[in-house]
């Protein structure tokens, strides 16, 4: 049996999955959170036994990762499935951020571990946690190999037109400013299935990746390419997100700098942790959104109406660059389960061959592939529930041989 452990790691939390890989299927998942930071918590899901109830939470003290590896273990021994039967050929770990460096699933030796740390300026909310989630998940499984697989590594494919800001060459040059997208495991595992699913060579289609979860973005995908992605530097550029402002004119922080007197860690805060869906409506989560939007709160409609305002903007602008689309899929948390969103994103662009059917939007079961679409819609647009965890495990394989 193939199983890979795949971790993905926040600064105060970390995200498990035990994955049996020729079996495409997890065996157990969890959630570690609120490390360092008080009472922690841990959920344990046995994904072996079909039984939605065999999931265990406990509130533990848990100081730093290290602690925390040792509670997802003791969650293993207590409640299965047993680390023994299913031993782990590898660990992989999601790195948000790859830079210029890593394309490839990377096997992670000591030189590796300074590269991703070097890359944090870079990702300042992502890679210093990874980093932290590896030293940890080394000591815990000291004798298989570990492999990162970035976000960043799909998108190497982007074209210099795509990827250059417009700015000092020498100057973005020195401090490796360029766009890099992110969420690459998912636009890459989803355009993939769509390929799959449609009966169609992934070489022959052009398609339009909409990755909308807590972070959000965009990619156009030619013949299984990246070529073009909303994200930038960092994860912040693009579409609305949860807490994340996405596009905004630079000259506002300069503005806020010199009016508000605000520091660069001041505008790191707002523009990461205080503003898109939240700084707009008070609230993060799409439900609570769409649950206030529909009881009349005007915030709430507004901040819809800018979510898919810049939405429709990117799907139009990515229809430009590819010039011929012929799939649109949605994914991750927003695209999986939203069925306004995914209407109202569409809606009126017969003239471009998108025409979404109502009823098949508002019918698409969990966790399966779905046309959306008419049958005379020229674009066909599908619903793709992602796994990055288990792309993730793929990828850990390949490089571990
Ligand atoms: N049934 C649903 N309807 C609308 N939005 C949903 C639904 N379920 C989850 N979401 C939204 O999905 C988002 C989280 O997506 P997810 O892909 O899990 O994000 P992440 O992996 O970045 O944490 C949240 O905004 C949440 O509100
Ligand atoms: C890269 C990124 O934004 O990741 P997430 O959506 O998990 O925050
Ligand atoms: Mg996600």
């Amino acid at each position: 049996m193939s199983t890979v452990l795949v971790v993905n790691s926040g600064s105060s939390s970390f995200k498990y999955q035990l994955i049996d890989v020729e079996d495409r299927a997890a065996l157990a998942s969890g959630l570690v959170e609120r490390i360092g930071q008080g009472t922690g918590r841990v959920e344990h899901r046995d994904e072996t036994r079909d039984d939605p109830d065999a999931v265990w939470e406990r509130e533990v003290d848990i100081p730093d990762h290290t602690a925390g590896f040792g509670e997802m273990i003791a969650s293993f021994e207590e409640h299965g499935p047993s680390l023994d039967e299913n031993r782990p050929v590898a660990v992989g770990h999601r790195v948000v951020h790859g830079g210029r460096r890593f394309f490839e699933p990377t096997v992670i030796t000591d030189l590796v571990k300074i590269n991703i740390e070097d890359l944090s300026d870079l990702a300042p909310l992502h890679n210093p946690a990874a980093v932290q989630g590896i030293d940890a998940a080394q000591k815990a499984f000291s004798d298989i190999p570990h492999v990162a697989v970035f976000d960043t590594a799909f998108h190497q494919t982007l074209p210099p037109a795509a990827y250059m800001y417009a700015i000092d060459r020498e100057l973005a040059a020195k401090h490796r400013i360029r766009r890099y997208g992110f969420h690459g495991t998912s636009h890459k595992y989803v355009s993939e299935h769509v390929a799959e699913f449609l009966g169609r060579p992934l070489a022959d289609l052009n398609q339009i990746v909409l990755h909308l979860g807590n972070g959000a973005s965009v990619a156009a995908i030619a013949g299984g390419r990246s070529v073009e992605t909303s994200m930038g530097m960092t994860p912040l550029e693009g579409l609305v997100m949860g807490s994340r402002s996405g596009d905004i004119d630079p000259a506002v922080l300069l503005h806020l700098m010199r009016r508000a007197g605000m520091s660069a860690d001041d505008l790191d805060d707002l523009l990461n942790k205080r503003s898109g869906v939240l700084g707009l409506s008070g609230v993060s989560d799409m439900r609570d959104l769409g649950q206030r939007a529909a009881a009349g709160d005007t915030n709430a409609r507004e901040t819809l109406d800018v979510y898919v305002h810049r939405l429709r903007h990117y799907i139009g602008a990515y229809y430009a660059q590819l010039g011929r689309v012929d799939a649109i899929a949605f994914t991750a948390g927003i695209g999986e389960n939203d069925h306004r969103i995914r209407a109202e994103s569409l809606a009126g662009l017969e003239r471009l061959g998108i025409s979404v059917d109502d009823e098949r939007n508002r019918s698409v079961s969990r966790g399966e592939i779905s046309v959306i679409s008419t049958d005379d819609s020229e674009v066909a647009v599908l619903v793709v529930p992602t796994d990055e965890e288990l792309e993730i495990a793929i990828q850990t394989l390949s490089a571990v041989g």
